[in-house]
């Protein structure tokens, strides 16, 4: 569901990823920790496509919103839409009925804030919003990066909990993350380190 086999890059002089393999399987929730600027934001980038490998192969790639959603550090929420419409988006997008909008609204902390605009709330407010929009439409891949880095304990342990849930329905998810509390639902966690994943 998720593979890297054999791929390096490189920015300028800095070769960030020197031969990095790993696999996630559907259903497995992996974490991926690492020192900051190791890479793993870098990784993430490739195998949702978003950049391409210099060498060695990733899936899924670019693919469908339906088939690997991604929930970046920047989060990407659409400013000109509100907190329900970002969440309800990849659903029109796919032509699916929009259901379990206000549900994932309301587990994580934010039922009130569904028609506001992402200027219109926190940060962190956001953030959980971005994390709805990714799970919405079961995708087969979730690749997460930094999903709780601006959530206190409680909203975290709420975005944690839907997290392992979207693991347990079937998606393969892969999160790129610094805080243990994720690490603790994790199926395995991989480190990179110097180029290279293992764990
Ligand atoms: N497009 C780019 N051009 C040049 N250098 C880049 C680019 N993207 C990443 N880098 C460099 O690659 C290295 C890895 O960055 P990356 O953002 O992947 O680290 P990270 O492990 O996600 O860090 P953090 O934990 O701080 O988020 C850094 O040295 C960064 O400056």
């Amino acid at each position: 569901m998720i593979r890297a086999t054999g791929v390096h890059r490189r920015f300028g002089d800095v070769a960030v990823l020197r031969g990095v393999d790993l696999a996630v399987s559907a259903g497995e929730l992996v974490t991926l920790s690492g020192p900051s600027g190791s890479g793993k934001t870098a990784l993430l980038s490739l195998l949702c496509g978003f950049d391409f490998p210099d060498s060695g192969s990733v899936t899924p790639g670019l693919s469908s919103w339906s088939a690997c959603a991604v929930l970046p550090q920047s989060l990407g929420l659409a400013t000109e839409l509100t907190l329900e419409e970002n969440v309800a988006l990849p659903l029109r997008l796919a032509g699916r009925a929009v259901e379990g909008v206000s549900g994932l609204l309301d587990e994580l902390g934010i039922s009130g804030l569904g028609a506001r605009y992402p200027g219109q709330v926190s940060f962190g407010q956001q953030q959980r919003a971005a994390l709805a929009r990714a799970v919405i439409g079961k995708p087969a891949v979730l690749l997460a990066d930094e999903p709780t880095a601006h959530l206190d304990s409680a909203s975290a342990e709420a975005a944690v909990g839907l997290l392992r849930r979207v693991a347990d329905e079937g998606t393969a998810v892969l999160i790129a993350t610094h805080h243990d509390a994720v690490h603790a639902v994790a199926d395995r966690v991989l480190v990179l380190a110097d180029g290279q994943v293992s764990g």
